[in-house]
């Protein structure tokens, strides 16, 4: 598989804080890749500075083959790289339609200051209801934002990524303060998404990374200790020390 998103030596501080310690990372196309480490760990920070909201302190953002280590937000969405709640806020007077079909449609046009017809744009509408067919929400897409319950709410924002047509998504515990069944239905979700597009998750439940993902990179303290297969990561020494007891790695 062919490297899609590449990092060198990325670095961030707070200070003194070092919040990214010179990462270099290598995504494969199509490959679902896990981000774990422990609180702190500067996961989030990672993502910031992939998706281009945080500028990094050094190092270069590789995607595509093209250095995006001095573009922000925008030109990296423009070019597919895409994080998942980023791309546009949901709008709580829309129908859950309206709102993938303004995702959509901000992704063609840089900015989507208009959506009067909104729902006569027939490509938009045609990116609208394939993401919400893709996040399980077919059934609810008459409903307004408002009226979604929260693990709904958290599919919206899902189906608004993709509607925009994403290369690669970047995705922040996408499971955060959900329950059993909401979780479940979220890792069915993107195992289907898993070889149509190119995933980083970032995610504390480890039995849902460790069911989806195809290898798997361990931040401590901002640096990448080590990246490997599920079963590489599971059995590996260092690993299993930072991950107090073993418990969460077991399945
Ligand atoms: N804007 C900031 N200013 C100062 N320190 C920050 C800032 N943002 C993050 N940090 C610090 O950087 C470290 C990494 O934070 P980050 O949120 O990236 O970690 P994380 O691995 O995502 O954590 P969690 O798993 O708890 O979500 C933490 O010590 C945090 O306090």
């Amino acid at each position: 598989m062919n490297t899609l998103l590449h990092t060198e030596g990325l670095t961030k501080r707070y200070g003194a804080l070092v919040v990214t310690d010179a990462v270099s990372l290598d995504i494969r196309e199509g490959e679902l890749h896990a981000i774990i480490g422990p609180n702190g760990a500067g996961k989030t920070t990672l993502i910031n500075q992939l998706s281009g909201e945080l500028a990094a302190d050094a190092g270069r953002v590789r995607f595509a083959g093209e250095d995006l280590s001095a573009t922000g937000i925008a030109a990296r969405a423009r070019r597919g790289l895409l994080r998942s709640y980023q791309i546009t806020s949901v709008f709580d007077e829309f129908t859950v339609r309206e709102n993938a079909a303004l995702a959509a449609r901000g992704a063609r046009r840089h900015a989507f200051a208009f959506w009067r017809g909104l729902l006569q744009d027939a490509a938009a509408v045609a990116a609208a209801d394939a993401a919400i067919a893709a996040t399980g929400l077919a059934a609810r897409a008459q409903v307004i934002a408002a009226d979604l319950g929260y693990g709904e709410r958290r599919q919206l924002e899902l189906a608004m990524a993709l509607a925009a047509g994403p290369r690669f998504l970047l995705l922040d515990e996408p499971m955060a303060g959900m329950s059993a069944q909401e979780s479940a239905a979220v890792v069915e979700l993107l195992r289907g998404l898993k070889r149509k597009y190119t995933l980083l998750l970032v995610e504390h439940d480890m039995d849902a990374v460790f069911a989806l993902a195809d290898r798997i990179s361990v931040l401590v303290y901002g640096r990448l200790l080590v990246t490997g297969t599920p079963d590489e990561i599971r059995n590996d020494p260092e690993v299993r020390a930072i991950y107090l007891g073993d418990e969460e790695l077991h399945q």
